[in-house]
């Protein structure tokens, strides 16, 4: 369940909602379909380059809403990844909404199975639906929701088509109502060995503050933006609890 007692129409303290997915497949769009704001959209690729915030109400419900930059991976191969990948881990939104292009499944679903390792409340929302039916693609939705182990939503955000369904589903899961269990993809024996090894190691250094299994991954893989990003928020919580004695859970590192 969410930690907060009486969520309704707690208005200063709404859920907040990231955006993520591959550049292009309508982030923005959907974003000013829910806020009623006008993030810049356009086709072409890279146009949210910061992520930006807004907000909706649903059923007395206080929602914000944040608008990541397009990616292809979360590997911390530019500021756009980083942006994103920080927001997923640290900032841990009551909801990952990846947004898929349907009219380009495979490409996309990299980048969502990226997402799934890294977070539990994930929904996938597949936009472009009207071009998709144009280009004759079928997608089975239910099947690729029992598969993936999360709910998927089929959207047109252009034409606002699914957008109340997918406020429903975004509901239920920021309520803790939706279980789920994200598809995560298994190694070599050899390789799962030593994932679990450094994945106790993440485990007993952060607690369940950070997805154990994504970070061990990404530590196999030598990434060095990670370890930064990780070094510089242990040594923030420091000098935060060292200045003020601040309330731990406040932090996403233990010092
Ligand atoms: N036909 C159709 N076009 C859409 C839909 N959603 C978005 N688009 C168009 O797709 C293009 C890209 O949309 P954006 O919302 O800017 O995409 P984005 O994911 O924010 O892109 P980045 O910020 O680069 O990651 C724009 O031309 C939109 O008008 C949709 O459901 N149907
Ligand atoms: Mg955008």
């Amino acid at each position: 369940m969410n930690p907060r007692t009486n969520p309704k129409h707690s208005q200063k303290n709404p859920f907040r909602i990231a955006l993520a997915g591959n550049p292009n497949t309508g982030k923005s769009t959907l974003f000013n379909a829910l806020t009623g704001l006008r993030q810049h959209t356009g086709n072409w690729p890279g146009k949210t380059v910061i992520h930006a915030e807004g907000s909706y109400q649903y059923d007395g419900d206080a929602y914000t809403v944040i608008d990541l930059p397009g990616t292809y991976s979360l590997y911390s191969n530019s500021a756009d990844e980083e942006v994103a990948r920080d927001c997923i881990i640290f900032e841990k939104p009551d909801v990952t909404v990846v947004v898929l292009d349907a009219t380009a499944m495979e490409r996309n679903m990299n980048l969502a199975l990226q997402v799934l390792e890294m977070a539990d409340r994930v929904v996938l929302c597949i936009n472009l639906m009207d071009e998709a039916k144009k280009k004759g693609i079928y997608i089975n939705e239910k099947s690729l929701s029992k598969k993936l182990g999360v709910p998927v939503v089929k959207t047109s955000a252009r034409n606002r088509d699914g957008l109340d369904r997918l406020q429903k589903v975004i509901q239920e899961m920021a309520y803790g109502r939706t279980k789920t269990n994200p598809y995560r993809i298994r190694y070599s024996d050899e390789l799962e060995e030593k994932i679990s090894a450094l994945e106790e190691s993440v485990t007993s250094t952060f607690g369940d503050r950070l997805p154990a299994r994504w970070v061990a991954l990404r530590l196999l893989d030598g990434d060095q933006s990670l370890i930064d990003s990780l070094h510089q928020r242990i040594e923030l919580h420091r000098k935060e609890v060292h200045n003020h004695g601040v309330d731990e859970s406040l932090y996403p590192v233990e010092a």
